[in-house]
């Protein structure tokens, strides 16, 4: 049977594979009914095999639709997959930090019709997504396979070396081009069993049936017959292999997450959890403590978690106490309940699964949800989801993490501020999309310490971000009646902002201290943000380590002696990185050169299972003259 999807190929115009042995690509049929027909003896096979020993009961089995959607999502995840192995992206050209609440990056963070480079897998699902215009369910399982897979890289060439490599060393001589005896993985091969693995482990309620079907039919249409031959046998030989080594990992206690058993090397934590070796080994050298690294290494490889800030005068906000009611917002637990002066907004995590949606599941829209609230597609939770949409519009989503650490530095602030004083001009050398600056306005209304005439000033390098700064003004209240001006400039050659000119200069002369606050929100490795980010992980290995991580370091070292020129009082400099180099090592090395300011408070928060971001937050206040 053909599998005619060729038009994704077109869209994400990745390479065809020259080999002569490849096929020709079977006719598109762009009818859904016509690709249903086409399908049904598939939808019929599988039925019997869900039934027949998978522990899938048969009503949950795979309906018609269900089963193309999941045929095209997978090709859709082998083609980004593949364009992001493919890529070596330099650490510091990723500066956009985009962490787009279902992954699909929008037109302002460089996504689709952006000047971002096309060459991130996001990217790649936007532009598929834009063309072939899949369903809700199609983008979710296509993103959780690619996702997986790309996290899961190092695990699964790991794998396949187990399973056809038989000299060890081949990945490591020639990454792109895996010898066996007689057989040649390309990039292209190689990304498409990630993909098959991505669903092995990770998606349980995929039959393996399935699993090895999808991936022979891909074959067939991209390598030809002796390439789907040769990856039907792998996958079958895995599932065997596989089952031998079960009982061996349970006494082990395989990571949770993994819900088919993979072979795996048991002391080697950067091939188990799948980081380069050289980054697993740095957070090591920083946290000392094997259970502490493997929670962190953990945590990254999670499905991430969303968060909504809401400002406390919106508590009483209608759509806010119907998802309250339906638990779809759930009160982030740690915070106090009770209104303080100082913190002045509410956070809490998203749950999607009340909304049917289970994001380790096959089908993750339209399977009966984990927790059992039914299918994913009743009505209920239609509504559900679409109640979430619109608290989008209102209510602005950061991480735990991120808001905490803002509340944690303003707190600092208001302590060693003079009271008789307001606050009267704020700047954001890096502010897109806006996350602290307007939690920086909130606290500062909120607490008295600015007032109606404080100046907000938002810089940022990306044009394309900046748009989201202002919808993210909008939903903040009375903020864009405020004095805020948002604007597009380098943060380190940024001198002041007058009549709405931004005034730049490289020469540090130029630069006086005309700010009360400098914020300094960095672009950084994102190693706190793994999760969110499948790609920035394999730009933390050795090769990165000593090119374009020290360039990134460099840029935030500007930037931070950017805020220090310009402060009067404060500097709250922040990262997404755990890493010591982009935080506390940084602002030691910066103070040698600023004398005149004193780290006051730092902290440093390691990504973990609860949904916490990674992140370093720490701050500067200028010594008082005497
Ligand atoms: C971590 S994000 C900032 C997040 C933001 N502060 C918030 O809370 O929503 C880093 C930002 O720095 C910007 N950026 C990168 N290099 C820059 C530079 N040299 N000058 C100003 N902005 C820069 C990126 O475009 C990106 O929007």
């Amino acid at each position: 049977m053909g599998f005619a999807a060729t038009p994704v190929a077109r869209v994400l115009s990745v390479k065809k594979p020259s080999s002569t042995t490849a096929r020709p690509r079977s006719v598109w049929t762009p009818s859904f009914r016509t690709r249903k027909k086409r399908l049904a003896p598939l939808v019929a096979t599988n039925s019997r095999k869900t039934s027949a020993g998978t522990g899938i009961p048969p009503a949950s089995g795979p309906r018609p639709r269900q089963v193309w959607e999941a045929l095209s999502a997978r090709e859709a995840a082998f083609l980004a997959v593949e364009c992001s192995l493919t890529q070596g992206h330099d650490v510091a050209e990723d500066v956009d930090g985009s962490d787009a609440l279902d992954g699909r990056p929008s037109q302002g963070s460089g996504g689709v019709g952006g000047a971002l480079s096309n060459r991130y897998l996001l990217t790649q699902l936007a532009l598929w997504s834009e063309k072939h215009k899949p369903s809700r369910v199609e983008y979710a399982l296509a993103k959780i396979i690619a996702f997986n897979a790309v996290r899961q890289r190092a695990l699964f060439d790991y794998v396949l070396q187990t399973n056809i490599v038989r000299d060890r060393s081949a990945i490591d001589q020639e990454p792109h081009r895996i010898k066996s005896e007689g057989m040649h993985l390309s990039i292209a091969q190689r990304a498409l069993l990630h993909t098959a693995l991505a669903q092995y482990a990770f998606m349980e309620r995929v039959p393996v049936y399935t699993i090895v079907f999808s991936t022979v039919e891909i074959a067939k249409t991209y390598f030809g017959q002796r390439f789907a031959a040769f990856a039907n046998a792998i996958l079958r030989n895995l599932v065997r292999y596989g089952e031998k080594y079960a009982a061996d990992l349970e006494s082990r206690r395989p990571a949770s997450y993994i819900v088919r058993p993979l072979p795996f090397p048991a002391d080697a934590l950067d091939v188990r959890y799948s980081y380069p070796a050289v980054f697993a080994s740095r957070v090591f050298g920083q946290l000392l403590n094997r259970k502490r690294l493997v929670a962190f290494l953990e945590a990254g490889n999670m499905t991430p978690q969303t968060f909504l800030r809401v400002p406390r005068q919106h508590a009483q906000h209608e759509d806010l106490k119907m998802a309250i009611e339906r638990r779809l917002l759930v009160p982030w637990s740690d915070q106090d309940s009770t209104e303080t002066v100082s913190r002045p907004w509410i956070i809490y995590r998203v749950d999607l699964q009340c909304a049917g949606e289970d994001p380790g599941a096959a089908l993750p829209l339209t399977l009966p949800s984990a927790n059992g609230t039914g299918w994913a597609d009743d009505p209920a939770n239609v509504l559900t989801r679409s109640l979430f949409q619109r608290l989008l519009q209102h209510f602005i989503a950061q991480n735990v993490t991120q808001a905490e650490h803002t509340f944690l530095l303003c707190e600092q602030l208001r302590q060693r501020w003079d009271k008789e004083r307001r606050i009267a001009r704020v700047l954001d050398l890096c502010t897109a999309p806006g996350g602290k600056l307007t939690a920086v306005f909130e606290y500062l209304q909120y607490s008295d310490l600015g007032d109606a005439q404080t100046e907000y000033i938002g810089i940022d390098l990306s044009d394309q971000r900046i748009h989201m700064v202002h919808e993210n003004v909008d939903k903040t209240p009375g903020m864009r009646e405020s004095r805020v001006f948002v604007g597009v400039a380098r943060g380190e050659s940024f001198v002041d902002c007058r009549a709405g000119n931004i005034l730049r200069s490289e020469d540090e002369r130029a630069v006086s201290p005309c700010f009360d606050l400098v914020i300094a929100d960095v672009p950084c490795t994102n190693s706190g943000v793994l999760n969110r980010r499948p790609e920035a992980r394999w730009r933390l290995d050795e090769q990165h380590f000593a090119s374009s991580v020290p360039r990134l370091v460099s840029l935030q070292a500007s930037l931070l002696n950017r805020a220090c020129l310009l402060s009067r009082s404060a500097v709250f400099y922040m990262t997404c990185s755990v890493l010591h180099a982009e935080g506390r090592d940084l602002v030691r090395s910066v103070l040698e050169n600023h004398r005149d300011f004193e780290l006051v408070w730092d902290h440093l928060t390691y990504t973990d299972a609860a949904g916490r971001d990674g992140g370093y937050a720490a701050m500067l206040w200028r010594r008082p003259s005497h």
